[in-house]
């Protein structure tokens, strides 16, 4: 079983050990993101069609949302469809657009229940209609809630997230707003989709690959990464707390240096 802890050496624990927490602790991590690999080999080995592998990973969404959740856990993001996904046959892309709406039309009162504020990062406008449909509606009515943040990455590309802000701050320099000079991390960081969210503490892929696929490439260079060969619909409440138990662990040992 590949449960393996990949941590970048010389990470935030490093230089940044937040005020008065004791660098050899680990608290839960405040943002957890989450590549949710796997669904369509689950349905393979159960001789099932892949969409009902993706249906199967939309339980999986919403069990791992209520324990993150009650564990405390402040940010949730969740790799839900990536440009790249387009590629894919025609009628699995259509299922997985319809997705969203079958997410929230079952599960938003719980959701709006447990306080979770629903976000998205991605090209939200290149998405069908009734897919954006849903999401706004989720994004509207969970907009009050100040709890768990679940933001879904869908039509997202982190190479096209980036080229974005380099547009954007080009454009400022343009405008006399910003000199070349003036650019540095911070700028760029201000200029991505995720600015108002903190950077993730934890990666978790599933299903045994070892890859970014084009995730978060900037916000992930202190992130610690867990990597597990369990596929996203088997991976359950306790595979949630033996990764974040996997981190906490990875930081008293370095705390004891
Ligand atoms: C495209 C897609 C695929 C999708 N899968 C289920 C999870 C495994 C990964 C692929 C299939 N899920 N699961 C939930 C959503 C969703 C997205 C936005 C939103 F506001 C509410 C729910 C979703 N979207």
């Amino acid at each position: 079983m590949l449960d393996k802890l990949i941590r970048k050496k010389g990470g935030r624990e490093a230089a940044e050990t937040p005020e008065g927490q004791n660098p050899g602790t680990r608290e839960v991590p405040e943002h957890i993101a989450i590549i949710m690999d796997g669904n369509g080999r689950w349905a393979k080995k159960r001789a099932l069609p892949r969409i009902a592998g993706h249906h199967e990973g939309m339980k999986t969404v919403r069990k791992i949302t209520r324990e993150a959740n009650l564990l405390g856990v402040k940010v949730l993001t969740l790799y839900a469809f990536s440009t790249e996904n387009w590629k894919r046959p025609k009628p699995e892309v259509e299922f997985l657009m319809k997705l969203p709406d079958e997410f929230l039309g079952t599960y938003l009162p719980e959701l709006i229940e447990q306080n979770v504020r629903v976000e998205m990062i991605g090209d939200y406008e290149s998405l069908p209609p009734h897919t954006k449909r849903a999401i706004r509606r989720a994004m509207d009515e969970t907009a009050e809630n100040d709890g768990l943040i679940l933001n879904f990455a869908m039509n997202y590309g982190s190479r096209a997230e980036l080229a974005d802000a380099v547009k954007s701050i080009a454009r400022s320099v343009d405008e006399g707003k910003v000199r070349p000079e003036e650019i540095d991390e911070r700028m760029i960081s201000a200029a991505l989709m995720t600015a108002h969210l903190p950077e993730p503490d934890l990666l978790i892929r599933t299903s045994g690959e070892v890859r970014l696929s084009n995730f978060m490439l900037w916000q992930l260079a202190y992130t610690e990464f867990w990597f597990t060969d369990t596929l996203w619909p088997d991976f359950d409440e306790a595979a949630l707390r033996e990764a974040i138990d996997g981190y906490q662990a990875r930081n008293r040992r370095y705390g004891g240096i």
